[in-house]
């Protein structure tokens, strides 16, 4: 199957595409390296448009490798891809001045300041108007919160500063999509919050993210979608709520006799019971949750908590791929 979505004799149509169409789709899209390594494995990927979209997945499972396919920095084996409903890489020239990329860093130069930097980028973009690049310049830097730093040279840039460095070098045109490989690797916790934030106000903008990670709870705070990969394949990709659902949810009993508690839902027939500090949980199956909480009461165990709770992204992942999520592909 094809993965471009509009015919090329539609650009107008193609470039307003409407709600549930797709920002980047891939069939089958596939990489091997030549040592034989398949770093990415028929990947059939949806970023809906309006998304903010988290490419989860531990080290080395190929999320970096795919983000190059999707951007035309490296060829695929196999398989197709589009951007903005356009096919790469036939349409490469049309679609990827609408795509801002944060891929490894742009090359800065260390001893120019960072107004001075996006000069240079802003007079290397041919279409690029140069009586307007100040403006422009000057908007980029204060999108990503560098106005008050401008002057000053790269060299002395946090590394947090560097990335919104780059972020502001793929918004000196206006993007209707952004693709950011791991932008806050590396970063303390107030460059993270701070990366956050500027995704989440570009993506009120109506500007499409996707963002890698291998940070489960960056995907919870930031992202609508997730796709999940692992060991080259993805193993999910949908919305955040969908993925969280599609485990069912346990029961959680809090109580100082765990060992008691434990043995009632033994009884009543729960299955997957597990013993922790001071909690016990299962997964209820046909057993109303009042009726498991009446017992427990009557059976005389202190419950001092109880609750349904809904899976995490991290038991999501292990159920996934049955394994923990540090672990490397
Ligand atoms: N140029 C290359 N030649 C051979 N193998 C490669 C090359 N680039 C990546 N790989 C391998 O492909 C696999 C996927 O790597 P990739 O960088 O895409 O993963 P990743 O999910 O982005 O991980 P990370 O978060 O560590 O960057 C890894 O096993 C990696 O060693």
């Amino acid at each position: 199957m094809t993965a471009a979505t509009t015919s090329s004799t539609e650009p107008r149509q193609a470039s307003q595409p409407g709600a549930g169409s797709a920002a980047i789709q891939t069939r089958g899209l596939t990489k091997r390296f030549r040592g034989g390594q398949v770093a990415v494995d028929h990947l059939d990927l949806d970023v809906p448009v309006g998304s903010v979209f988290g490419f989860l997945g531990p080290n080395g499972s190929g999320k970096t490798t795919t983000i190059r396919m999707l951007l035309g920095l490296i060829s695929p084996t196999a398989g197709s891809h589009s951007l903005l409903g356009l096919g790469m890489p036939q349409r490469a020239s049309a679609v990827l001045p609408r795509v801002g990329a944060l891929v490894e860093g742009p090359a800065f130069h260390p001893h120019l300041s960072g107004t001075d930097n996006l000069r240079r980028m802003d007079a290397a973009d041919r279409p690029a108007d140069p009586r307007t690049s100040k403006a422009r310049i000057g908007s980029a830097l204060e999108r990503v919160g560098l106005t008050a730093a401008a002057r000053k040279r790269y060299r002395a840039y946090s590394l947090g500063m560097r990335q919104r460095l780059g972020i502001a070098a793929a918004l000196l045109q206006p993007r209707e999509l952004l693709v950011l490989d791991e932008p806050t690797n590396g970063l303390d916790p107030q460059g993270t919050r701070e990366i956050r934030h500027l995704i989440t106000d570009l993506a009120a903008d109506g500007t499409t993210v996707m963002l890698s990670t291998h940070l489960l709870s960056e995907v919870e705070q930031v992202c609508s979608h997730v796709g999940v990969m692992h060991v080259g394949k993805l193993v999910a990709n949908g919305t955040l709520a969908s993925l969280r659902s599609s485990l069912a949810p346990r029961i959680v009993v809090r109580t100082s006799e765990t060992t008691d508690a434990a043995d009632t839902l033994r009884r009543l027939g729960l299955a997957d019971i597990k013993s922790g500090d001071g909690e016990v949980s299962a997964l209820p199956g046909e057993s109303a949750p009042e009726q498991v909480l009446r017992t427990l009461v009557y059976d005389g165990v202190p419950v001092t908590g109880f609750e349904v709770a809904r899976a995490d992204l991290e038991e999501v992942f292990v159920a996934l791929t049955g394994e923990g999520f540090d672990v490397s592909g």
